[in-house]
């Protein structure tokens, strides 16, 4: 038993106007596991970018794994619209939630999200600390946590170092948890990431800006693979897992 390293290349970066080739081509050419799409809603961060209905379009030229990323407001707003659009796996952000504008709380979401059939990850941002994950059984809930490593809104930022403490924290508790890290994140910083325990690596500019998007993917995965096979089995074996195995999500792309 292992931990997968799984690839997502933020669509972001990608060219929009072609985006369906784009993305048929960095899974197939490129190899590439996982679509990693930014959805953005000009509030909970200033850039606007793309809703249910791109996801429903690109949806009937692709069979990938569309992991999507919601920026927004009133995440459980877009719960059914993204379940019908076919989005496989829906993350949303903690701090979206439990607010005095959005009193719903994150776990009422998580429910929601899976009641619809979707996979379910949670995100935070910089600032906010991993504990709120921890505690509250949010991080046992959910398939995926997507620790940011910079702070949502754009591609092509430079990866916070210091968010890898979160990672840390959370491999140690959770051995079997997808982490997903995403900001800044390439050949010059997956080491730091794998290192301490990403297993979900989003990457935008880094892989469309190069001219062999492929090797940088297999770089990527490369680097994930020689730290996942450092967890002791024993630790594998123990973990608390919470009736299926969060690498089932990996089987479904
Ligand atoms: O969610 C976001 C930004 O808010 C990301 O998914 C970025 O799109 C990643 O782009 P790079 O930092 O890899 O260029
Ligand atoms: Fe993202």
């Amino acid at each position: 038993m292992s931990l997968k390293a799984i690839i997502a290349p933020s669509m972001l970066s990608s060219d929009f106007a072609q985006l369906a080739k784009e993305a048929n081509e960095i899974v197939a050419v490129n190899g590439a596991d996982w679509l990693h799409m930014d959805v953005m809603d000009g509030h909970f961060v200033n850039n606007l970018t793309l809703g249910a209905p791109v996801i429903q379009c690109l949806r009937k030229h692709t069979p990938a794994f569309l992991d999507c990323h919601l920026m927004v407001e009133r995440p459980q707003d877009y719960i059914t619209p993204f379940k019908n659009a076919g989005a496989n796996l829906f993350t949303f952000h903690y701090e979206a939630t439990g607010i005095p504008g959005n009193p719903i709380t994150p776990m009422e979401v998580v429910q929601q999200v899976k009641q619809a059939g979707m996979f379910c990850g949670i995100s935070i941002r910089p600032p906010t600390p991993v504990d709120v994950l921890l505690d509250s059984g949010l991080a046992a809930a959910v398939d995926m946590v997507l620790i940011m490593t910079v702070n949502p809104g754009w591609g092509g930022q430079s990866f916070m170092g210091e968010m890898m403490s979160k990672v840390h924290t959370l491999r140690e508790r959770y051995p079997h948890l997808l982490i997903q890290v995403d900001g800044g994140l390439g050949p010059d910083t997956i080491d730091t990431a794998a290192r301490a325990g990403a297993n979900v690596i989003v990457a935008g500019s880094s892989v469309f800006k190069a001219a062999d998007r492929k090797g940088v993917i297999e770089t990527l995965r490369t680097a994930v693979a020689a730290h996942a096979a450092a967890i002791p089995h024993e630790a594998i074996v123990q973990a608390t897992l919470r009736g299926k195995e969060q690498t089932h999500v990996a089987a479904h792309h």
